[in-house]
């Protein structure tokens, strides 16, 4: 599964990462797309040519995103909503129609900020099409935020909903609606030192600190991952400065992380946390580990060449 972060600095700057759980990769690198690339949109949606840099695959020409973010501050994931995600069978007379497989590509191209991203997808269907054989239609839904607010955005059999995120965490199925609800389960959790109480004749002192955590799910579900993430996002204090930001979403990110032999997908085949990555948009750069190499790497977008119409990707 997937789980998505995001968080604003004292100085407001965004902070937007997620894990990338999976049973295998897809040859994703870091890949940057100038403002001049010709974005042919699959159903002539418009494209107001921002440049973006992100996780993703290149695809007939296409830049495939898993997470991305544009030049200015608006970024978009999408994480896998099986079971519930529903997309149009074919283009929607009267809609700005875009194929699921060009949804981040063409909200970051498009917007500068969550409210007009809101304001856009009144009038948006989403559309079940596939970009290449190989490549069967993923059904996801998406996290999309600015350094104002974050959106999930769900396109179900009844049609488009578009949440507030109160939280700033997205993971998987079920809906977003139940992850929040589902938090209030949790509403006894809390950081303080417990206190000493007594039973009756019986004094129960703590054993130290984070025993107030009791009840914390500690399993991969993408319900405890949800609830893992947003009391991790909750709680964190503010940092002050690149360094230490970065290290927040990264350590936030792995409190909801797969380890190898936790969870099988099939006999000796296990999902595991392929990629966790921070994008900061206080440097333009996105930082990423691998579950192989857990060193920090990164690219910012002055690595790029912006004035090119070529898609670009890291080595
Ligand atoms: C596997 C990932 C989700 C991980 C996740 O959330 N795992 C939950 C497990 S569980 O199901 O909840 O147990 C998702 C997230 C983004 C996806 C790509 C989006 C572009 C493109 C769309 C095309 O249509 C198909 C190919 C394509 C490259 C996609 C491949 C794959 O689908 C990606 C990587």
């Amino acid at each position: 599964m997937c789980t998505g972060v995001s968080f604003v600095d004292p100085e407001g700057n965004l902070y937007f990462g997620r894990n990338l759980d999976w049973t295998v990769d897809y040859g994703e690198k870091v890949t940057y797309t100038p403002a001049n690339y010709e974005f042919k949109t699959r159903f002539g949606a418009p494209d107001q040519k921002r440049a973006i840099l992100g996780m993703g695959i290149t695809c007939e020409g296409l830049p495939l995103y898993f997470d991305c973010v544009n030049e200015d501050g608006l970024a978009c994931g999408g994480l896998n909503f099986p079971g519930y995600a529903q997309y149009e069978e074919g283009p929607v007379d009267g809609k700005t129609n875009v194929a699921a497989y060009e949804f981040p590509l063409w909200i970051t191209r498009n917007f500068t900020t969550v409210a007009e991203v809101k304001e856009a997808l009144k009038d948006v269907a989403i559309v079940a099409v596939q970009i290449a054989p190989q490549f069967p239609v993923s059904m996801l839904h998406w996290f999309i935020t600015d350094n104002k607010q974050s959106i999930v955005v769900e396109y179900m059999a009844d049609g488009m909903h578009v949440y507030d995120n109160p939280v700033d965490v997205m993971t998987n199925q079920p809906t977003f609606a139940y992850h929040l609800e589902n938090l209030r389960n949790y509403m006894n959790v809390k950081p303080e030192f417990p206190a000493t109480v007594k039973w009756d004749k019986m004094e129960l002192t703590p054993w130290g600190s984070g025993t107030s955590m009791f009840g914390i799910p500690g399993d991969y579900s993408s319900p405890s991952r949800f609830v893992r993430a947003a009391y991790a996002n909750a709680h964190y204090p503010a940092q002050e400065g690149e360094a230490a930001n970065v290290n927040r979403l990264f350590k936030t990110l792995q409190n909801s992380a797969f380890i190898l032999g936790g969870a099988e997908v099939s006999t000796g085949h296990y999902e595991y946390t392929i990629y966790s990555s921070c994008y900061s948009t206080r440097t333009k750069t996105y930082y990423y580990t691998t579950y192989e190499n857990s060193a920090v790497r990164s690219h910012s977008v002055d690595e790029f060449d912006q004035n090119s119409d070529q898609i670009q990707q890291a080595a």
